[in-house]
């Protein structure tokens, strides 16, 4: 008989059984002696929950509202890279889950199906996309045209990679490209509408840059280019925080990459309450890193974050089942999150507040 999955844990051992081990390696490592990686999860066993009792509260509320966009749980898909390397279907699989689970799927710059094929595939998707700002800033607006016009609905700017992190168990598998037929489809030249001749050559894919130079004035230069919504991905420091409004951001997102970037970055949910001191509600702050469980959700909003994300869970689950396997990791998550809320003795997300947590 095999054994029923019962936990994104359980997904992410049946994802790493079927998955190339180099491939498991990329999704699962991190920067250096991934001492952020294991901090993200590990912040979060450090936090306790003390629940309210005989609050009479009934089943709770989870669904929220964020930039416009409604969820029926407080939890995002996380930008991933590579998702065919994992699925066949790939991003398209994502999204069709996604779809169901009501949610939002953040669409990355990395993606290894085209942002239209994404959309087109899962109609009824929220999506945003996910970009690095390429220091040919003709070919960023390309690109964020092309989001636009597939139909995202915000663009989430990913500033925490001036440079590429460096993953040492990427180095000794030799993987550094991949593999023959797949590509970042959102890095073609042009404005989207590939193979527009129908003759199978859709135009050559540029490497992504992460530069160095990129700055504020990016930002600005974001800002006038589109109306959409603009979330700042990788905010870790409050004084980056307050700069941030002063530029007009929409949402900040606290992450440090899942760890793969910057080594030793504390970890994000150790983070997020002095950056939801020095956004004092003017924006929604969004978080990711480390999150495995309903309870985990539920401290980071009681923290502060108006919703999460998740990255390597929505991986596992692909991994292991395609489409059916990201819809039952984000239904567990989903139900998780509601049985939290209950044994806390809430009737809504909304009720969610600091002193719910203690530091154990
Ligand atoms: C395999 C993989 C690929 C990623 N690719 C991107 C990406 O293309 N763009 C981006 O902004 N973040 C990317 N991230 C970071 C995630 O968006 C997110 O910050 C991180 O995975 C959260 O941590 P978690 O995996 O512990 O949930 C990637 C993470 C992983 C694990
Ligand atoms: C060039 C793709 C970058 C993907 C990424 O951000 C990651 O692997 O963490």
């Amino acid at each position: 008989m095999t054994a029923v999955l019962a936990t994104i844990r359980d997904f992410e051992a049946a994802a790493r059984a079927r998955l190339d081990p180099a491939h498991y390696d990329y999704f699962a490592g991190g920067a250096g002696d991934e001492v952020t990686v294991k901090a993200n999860e590990a912040a979060f066993a450090r936090l306790g929950l003390l629940p309210r009792v005989l609050r009479g509260a009934g089943t709770p509320q989870i669904g929220v509202t964020l930039l416009g966009s409604r969820m029926a749980m407080p939890v995002l898909v996380a930008p991933t890279a590579f998702h065919r390397l994992a699925d066949p279907e790939g991003e398209k699989a994502t999204a069709r889950a996604v779809a169901a689970a009501e949610t939002i799927m953040i669409v990355s710059m990395a993606a290894t199906v085209a942002v239209e094929d994404v959309a087109a595939a899962a109609p009824g998707a929220t999506l945003w996309f996910q970009l690095y700002v390429q220091p040919d800033m003709a070919f960023t607006e390309a690109i964020v045209r092309r989001a636009e016009k597939a139909g995202c609905a915000a663009l989430v700017v990913t500033v925490d990679s001036p440079a590429r992190g460096r993953r040492d168990q990427d180095v000794r598998n030799g993987f550094d490209d991949l593999p023959e037929g797949m590509h970042c489809e959102n890095l073609r030249d042009g404005d989207g509408d590939h193979d527009a001749d129908g003759d199978g050559d859709r135009g050559p894919v540029r490497p992504i840059v992460m530069s160095p130079a990129i700055s504020w004035e990016h930002v600005d230069l974001l800002r006038r280019m589109t109306r959409l919504p603009i979330v700042l991905k990788g905010v870790t420091h409050p004084a980056d925080a307050r700069l941030a409004l002063d530029h007009g951001v929409s949402a900040l997102y606290v992450s440090n990459h899942g760890g793969r970037q910057l080594d030793t970055v504390p970890a994000t949910v150790d983070l997020l309450p002095e950056i939801v001191a020095a956004v004092g509600g003017a924006v929604p702050v969004l978080v990711d890193g480390g999150i495995r469980r309903g309870t985990d959700v539920v401290k980071a909003l009681a923290l502060g974050a108006s919703a999460v994300a998740v990255g390597r869970p929505v991986i596992w689950g692909l991994a292991a089942g395609g489409e059916c396997g990201v819809a039952r990791v984000l239904e567990m998550l989903r139900d998780e999150v509601e049985h939290a809320l209950t044994l806390c003795g809430l009737a809504s997300v909304r009720d969610l507040e600091p002193g719910l947590v203690r530091r154990c």
